[in-house]
């Protein structure tokens, strides 16, 4: 993290310094007691199933240099364990800390959540790197993944840890980047309009990449128009001097472009794009390789990664490194070496069965990639299918679940087992487009999912595991193992 001082945190945030050595540097933050590390700033905020507060003294036991919070003196005694509500137990507490630890900073801020974005926020404009803002319906992480192992090896590069990618992500990976780093890739995610304008005004966005649009939290968004809006507030944030990355097979593309105010440069299958790939090919195990083509330039890649939609991803990433002056060659390296993150196409090799774990997340868009890649592995394997539900589609949940059925047959997966209330409706339509009884599962839990597996996998064969997160379909893989 780029250091600041108590004083100025204290200014920056509007809080009440309670106590603390004003000069002393904030060197890292933490809002997690769990991974907190000696010597960070612990942020205590609310989340869906704890508050943050209750962990203050946990964080200052693990060596916490201080926390931010709203509470008082009075009300953080409260917090812990078997000691009495009242201010001198606090004082206690932080006297005894204090001996150990040396001058224990403690801030009152009215809003710890809005205390660490307007943290970010003067982080960010204190900072010297480039920033890139990344976002779309799916392909953010791998798009991210694949940019940062190209600009790796150019540039010193801070990127968002794993999807950390809202109003508590983002802030977060602005204070991970520190002094040296040249260029900060930031992903950007939402569940409704206005999100990505929020996130943008604290980021400073100075290129952007958008890299597909499609049915996502539609729960919340209502329309897919609204969720092209929505993503185009990264767009519209650019300012006229940056640079957007746009998807030029994306059905949004001109009015996506019409919104920027500098530079766009395009990406896809596309011939007018101005980055692109030709020649596509699987491997046997549906790792693509391609022609890289820019203007006159080529080159031949080939991806470790698994699945012919990340193609596109390798291709934004590309562009804008292209736009960075990084040459083909290394280009070609980077995405050459690029890994994905956990659960994105990630291949599992359980005694000769391949098991392609793609369960980070579902939607209609990922759930037909996977299910395309799964049938390319069958030309020379079975190949079977373990689905669940894709949460958030909103009044067309129905709709979208019935096309992944329709979906199985038509890329010819020898087995499905679906599992969950809506993945019913996947079975039902894979059996009415014609999947034969026999060839199909309904389960409605982990348990029997795995007990089913189990009873039909043999060696050779090929299972992808597919669902939203919250179903955590990833925990068969412990059951079948
Ligand atoms: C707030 C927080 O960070 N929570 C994380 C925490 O959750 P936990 O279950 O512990 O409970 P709380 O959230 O209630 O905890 C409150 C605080 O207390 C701390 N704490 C708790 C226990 C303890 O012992 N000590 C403590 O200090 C705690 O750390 C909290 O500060 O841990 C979970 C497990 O690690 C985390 O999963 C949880 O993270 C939440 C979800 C979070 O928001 N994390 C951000 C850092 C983040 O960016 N996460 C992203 C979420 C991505 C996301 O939600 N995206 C949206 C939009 C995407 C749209 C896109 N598809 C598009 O269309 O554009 C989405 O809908 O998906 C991530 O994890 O990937
Ligand atoms: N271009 C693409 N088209 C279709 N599916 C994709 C594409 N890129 C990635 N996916 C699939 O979408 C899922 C999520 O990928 P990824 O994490 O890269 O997306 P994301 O937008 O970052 O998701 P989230 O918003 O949940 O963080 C994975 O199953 C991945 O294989
Ligand atoms: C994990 C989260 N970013 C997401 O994509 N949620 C959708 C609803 C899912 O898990 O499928």
């Amino acid at each position: 993290m780029i250091p600041i001082k108590l004083e100025d945190l204290a200014r920056i945030t509007e809080g009440r310094v309670l106590r603390g050595d004003l000069s002393q540097l904030i060197l890292s933050i933490s809002t997690d007691s769990r991974t907190l590390q000696p010597g960070d700033l612990y942020v205590s905020l609310r989340g869906e199933r704890f508050d943050g507060h209750d962990f203050i003294w946990e964080a200052v036991s693990r060596g916490a240099m201080g926390f931010l919070t709203s509470r008082s003196y009075a009300e953080l005694s409260s917090g812990q364990k078997g000691v009495p509500g009242d201010e001198s137990a606090a004082q206690s507490n932080i006297s005894s800390t204090r001996s150990q630890k040396g001058d224990l900073a403690i801030i009152q801020v009215r809003d710890c959540l809005a205390a660490l974005q307007a943290l970010a926020r003067e982080v960010r404009n204190r900072s010297s790197y480039r920033t890139i803002g990344l976002t779309g319906s799916t392909g953010k992480t791998s798009t991210k993944d694949f940019l940062k192992s190209i600009l790796a090896k150019r540039f010193k590069v801070w990127a968002t840890p794993k999807s950390y990618n809202n109003e508590v992500g983002l802030p977060l990976t602005i204070l991970g980047a520190d002094s040296q780093d040249e260029i900060l890739i930031a992903e950007l995610g939402m569940r409704g309009e206005g999100q990505i304008a929020q996130l943008c005004e604290i980021l400073r966005p100075d290129m952007g990449i958008v890299t597909r649009i499609g049915p996502v939290h539609l729960e919340t968004l209502g329309s897919e128009d609204r969720i092209a809006r929505a993503e185009g507030e990264l767009v519209e944030a650019i300012p006229e001097t940056g640079l957007v990355v746009l998807n030029r097979d994306d059905r949004w593309f001109p009015s996506m472009a019409d919104k920027a105010r500098g530079r766009v440069v395009s990406y896809g299958m596309d011939s007018e794009a101005e980055v692109r790939a030709t020649d596509i090919k699987l491997d046997a195990e549906a790792r693509p390789s391609f022609q890289l083509v820019s203007g006159d330039r080529r080159t031949l890649v080939k991806l470790q990664v698994m699945g012919e939609h990340n193609v596109a991803n390798a291709l934004a990433a590309a562009a804008l490194a292209d736009e960075l002056g990084v040459s083909m060659e290394e280009i070609k390296g980077g995405l050459q070496g690029a890994q994905l993150s956990d659960m994105r196409m990630e291949m599992v090799r359980v005694d000769g069965i391949r098991i392609i774990n793609d369960a980070y997340n579902a939607n209609p868009m990922s759930m037909k990639a996977a299910l395309k890649t799964l049938s390319h592995m069958g030309k020379r394997a079975r190949t079977i299918a373990l689905l669940g539900d894709m949460l958030e589609l909103g009044e067309k949940t129905v709709y979208y679940h019935r096309e992944i059925g329709r979906e199985v047959v038509e890329q010819k997966i020898d087995f499905l087992i679906a599992m969950g209330e809506l993945s019913k409706y996947i079975y039902e339509a894979a059996l009415e487009a014609g999947l034969e009884q026999k060839r199909a599962l309904l389960v409605d839990s982990l348990e029997d999912a795995a007990k089913e597996i189990k009873k039909i996998l043999s060696s050779g064969d090929v299972l992808l595991i597919k669902a939203s997160r919250a179903i955590g379909l990833e925990r068969v893989l412990e059951r079948i193992a």
